[in-house]
C-alpha cells in the first residue's frame, strides 16, 4: 500500500474557498478534503498525520518569474536552481516558472537545453521553463510551434535593453502572430528602451551616476508607452498578451482601458513594487544599488494603484522577478555608472510572506492572496489544476502557514544566496511552518528536509485563462 498521509484540522484556503477540513494525501497527489463536521477524515488510515491545528493550509505558491543564475549585466545571478528552489521552498512557494534564453543567433533549442542541463537534479520543487525569444527569424518562428507542443508554452519578448534582449516592433509582432497561431502566450517587458538609453547618456553625461538616476530615467510614461504598443501590436496580430513586471500606475491604467474593452491582456506586478519605492532607490552610499530593477521602483504614490489592480483584477498575478545580484562584488560594479549596476532583487523567499501581509493590512482579501499566488499563476501558465489549488487530483503541494508567527525578514536569516534583504528589518505577521511538494516534506516544522533532484520538469500547457 502507498504512503498515506493526512494534513489536519488546518483551514483550508484556496482561491475559491476558505473551509476547515483534512486533506487525505496518497501517491503525491490529494485524494479526498473532509470537511471538519463531517467525520469522514475518522476512517481515514494514515501513516503520517500532519497537525495544522490553527494554521492555515495552502496550496503551494506558484512563482511564475525567477531568474535563476541568468548571465546578466555582465555577471550572473546569484542563486543557482539548487539554492533559489531551497529558498523558494522556505518561503512557501513549490512551483517556479523560470525563463530559458535564446542567445542573439542562437536556437530556442539551444538556449532550453542550456537551461535544463542548470535545472536538472538540482532543484527541491517542480519548477517549469518560459523561453526569453532574443533573436526572431524564420527558425525560431518555427522552434515557437515546436515548444509550444512540449510543454513551453510561454515566451518572453524585451522592448527594453537595446542590444541585449531588445526586439523591434516588427519582430515583437511576427512573434505574436505566431502565438496567436500555436497558442502560446507572449509576455512582455514593457519598457521603451531605446528612448531610455537616450536618458540614461544624457544622465550620465551630466554627472548623474547614482542609483537613483536609475528611476528617473526609466520613466513611468515610457513603461506607459511600452505597455500600450504592446497591447495595439497583440491587438493587431490577434494574440493574448501577459505584461511582466509592472510598476506604473500609467501602466496599470493602459491595462485596465484595454481589459475594458474586452482584449485578453493581462499584467504581473512583484512584490518589490508593492513595498518599496524611489526612496529605497535613493538611499545613501549607494545602498541604492540594492534596489536597481527593471521597470524600476517607483515613488510610492503608485504603490495604490499597484494594489487597486490587483483588487479589481486588472493585475492578475504577483510573481517576484527573482534575479538575485549580491551588493558586494556584483551590484557594486555599478558605483560611478548606474547603468552598469546589474538589474534585480532578491525574492523568491519572501513573496507569500508579504502577501499574506498584505491580507493583514487590508490590501487583499485571504482567498485573493491564494489566487494572485497561487491559482492564477498556475492556471495563466498552463499548470492548473495539478498547481495552484488544493483539490482532488492536484499534485499535494502544500504548505502549513502559521497566521500569528512573528518574523523580521532579515539577511542574517534567509536562505537565498545573496547577501542583503530588499526587506530588511521588515515585520511580518505569519510564516511558513511545513511545506509539501508531491506529498514528500521539504520544510518541516522549520527545518529543511528536502532534497536537490526532488524536483522535477514540469511541462506546461496552454494558458487556461482564457477559457
Ligand atoms: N527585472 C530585472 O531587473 N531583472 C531581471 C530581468 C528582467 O526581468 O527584465
Ligand atoms: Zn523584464
Ligand atoms: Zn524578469
Amino acid at each position: 500500500m502507498s504512503a498515506r498521509t493526512v494534513v489536519s484540522g488546518g483551514l483550508v484556503v484556496t482561491a475559491a474557498d476558505e473551509t476547515y477540513a483534512d486533506v487525505l494525501i496518497e501517491n503525491g497527489r490529494i485524494v479526498a478534503l473532509a470537511d471538519r463536521d463531517s467525520g469522514l477524515a475518522a476512517s481515514w488510515q494514515a501513516d503520517t498525520v500532519i497537525d495544522a491545528t490553527g494554521k492555515y493550509v495552502l496550496p503551494g505558491g506558484v512563482d511564475a518569474h525567477t531568474h535563476m543564475e541568468m548571465p546578466f549585466g555582465g555577471t550572473t545571478a546569484s542563486d543557482t536552481f539548487e539554492t533559489g528552489t531551497r529558498a523558494a521552498a522556505w518561503g512557501g512557494t513549490t512551483t517556479i516558472v523560470d525563463f530559458a534564453i535564446q542567445g542573439v543567433g542562437h536556437s530556442l533549442r539551444a538556449g532550453l537545453d542550456a537551461w535544463h542541463a542548470k535545472a536538472d537534479g538540482k532543484c527541491a520543487i517542480d519548477y517549469g521553463f518560459h523561453m526569453i525569444v532574443s533573436d526572431v527569424d524564420e527558425n525560431s518562428l518555427k522552434e515557437m510551434d515546436v515548444l509550444v507542443e512540449e510543454g513551453v508554452t510561454s515566451f518572453k519578448m524585451f522592448m527594453a535593453y537595446p542590444g541585449v534582449f531588445y526586439s523591434d516592433d516588427g519582430k515583437i509582432l511576427r512573434a505574436m502572430q505566431r502565438a496567436a497561431g500555436n497558442g502560446g502566450l507572449i509576455m512582455m517587458h514593457a519598457e521603451n528602451g531605446i528612448a531610455i538609453d537616450v536618458l540614461v547618456q544624457q544622465a550620465l553625461a551630466a554627472g548623474k551616476t547614482d542609483p537613483r538616476f536609475h528611476g528617473e530615467v526609466r520613466h513611468a510614461l515610457l513603461e506607459a508607452e511600452a505597455t500600450h504598443r504592446a497591447i495595439q501590436l497583440a491587438r493587431v496580430a490577434g494574440a493574448p498578451l501577459y505584461v511582466v513586471h509592472v510598476s506604473a500606475q500609467q501602466a496599470v491604467a493602459e491595462l485596465a482601458a484595454a481589459r475594458d474593452q474586452g482584449l485578453p491582456v493581462f499584467g504581473e506586478t512583484c512584490p518589490q513594487y508593492l513595498f518599496l519605492s524611489t526612496d529605497n532607490l535613493a538611499e545613501p552610499d549607494f545602498e541604492g544599488a540594492k534596489y536597481v530593477c527593471s521597470t524600476p521602483l517607483r515613488p510610492a504614490e503608485h504603490q495604490a494603484a499597484l494594489w487597486q489592480g490587483l483588487r479589481t483584477n486588472d493585475l492578475q498575478v504577483v510573481s517576484t522577478d527573482h534575479c538575485p545580484f549580491c551588493f558586494t562584488g556584483q551590484k557594486d560594479m555599478g558605483r560611478g555608472d548606474f547603468s552598469k549596476i546589474p538589474n534585480g532583487l532578491p525574492g523568491v523567499e519572501n513573496r507569500m510572506d508579504l502577501l499574506h501581509q498584505a491580507v493583514l493590512d487590508g490590501h487583499i482579501s485571504r482567498r485573493r492572496w491564494i489566487e494572485i499566488a497561487c491559482a492564477t499563476p498556475a492556471r495563466m501558465f498552463g499548470l492548473y489544476p495539478r498547481k495552484g489549488t488544493i483539490a482532488p487530483g492536484a499534485d499535494a503541494d502544500l504548505v502549513v502557514y502559521d497566521p500569528h508567527a512573528q518574523q523580521v525578514l532579515s539577511a542574517q536569516t534567509h536562505h537565498m544566496n545573496v547577501d542583503y534583504s530588499a526587506y530588511e528589518g521588515k515585520r511580518i505577521t505569519g510564516r511558513v511552518e511545513t511545506v509539501l511538494s508531491r506529498g514528500v516534506p521539504v520544510i518541516r516544522d522549520r527545518s529543511f528536509v528536502g532534497r536537490a533532484g526532488h524536483g522535477r520538469y514540469t511541462p506546461r500547457g496552454l494558458t487556461g485563462y482564457l477559457d
